[in-house]
């Protein structure tokens, strides 16, 4: 199976994080995420996750910390999954795509629904 690399953005703000809600069509619909994206061929995870945000959120990271690197296998799908902090950006984020977003403290993330990849991610933020 295609291995397919992913950068998601842990978006800070005091002890609040943004999340948005993946679309009902898109792979593990309807669950919440930590916006992000593909990375394209030759592109390093650090730039998708500049791209990304920029294109889903609005934003212009101006600094961010890989956090975690988690590779799962769904079954239909394999990713390697990098998790960055972005604590330092430009602009107000926002769901650029029509995608549902939410400011949410760090407390409240457990009761959010994330893709089985994101779980290790959830218990260390919430730790
Ligand atoms: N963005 C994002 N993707 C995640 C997270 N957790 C997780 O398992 N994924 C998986 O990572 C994969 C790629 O994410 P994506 O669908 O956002 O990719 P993309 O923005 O390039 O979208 P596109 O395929 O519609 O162009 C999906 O299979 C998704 O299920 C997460 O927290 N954020
Ligand atoms: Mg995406």
């Amino acid at each position: 199976m295609k291995l397919v690399r992913v950068s998601a953005g842990i978006i800070t703000r005091n002890d609040q994080v943004f999340i948005a809600l993946r679309k009902p069509d898109q792979h593990q619909g309807d669950l919440w995420e930590f916006p992000g994206g593909k990375c394209d061929q030759d592109e390093s995870p650090e730039s998708a996750l500049v791209r990304e945000l920029e294109e889903e959120c609005g934003i212009a990271v101006r600094r961010c910390v890989l956090f975690k690197t988690v590779s799962h296998d769904y079954g239909d799908k394999l990713v390697e999954l990098f998790f960055f902090q972005v604590d330092d950006f430009e602009g107000e984020p926002s769901g650029q795509e029509g995608q549902e977003v939410r400011w949410v403290s760090m407390s409240h993330l457990l009761s959010y629904d994330f893709p089985e990849a994101n779980k290790v991610i959830v218990e260390a933020l919430t730790a």
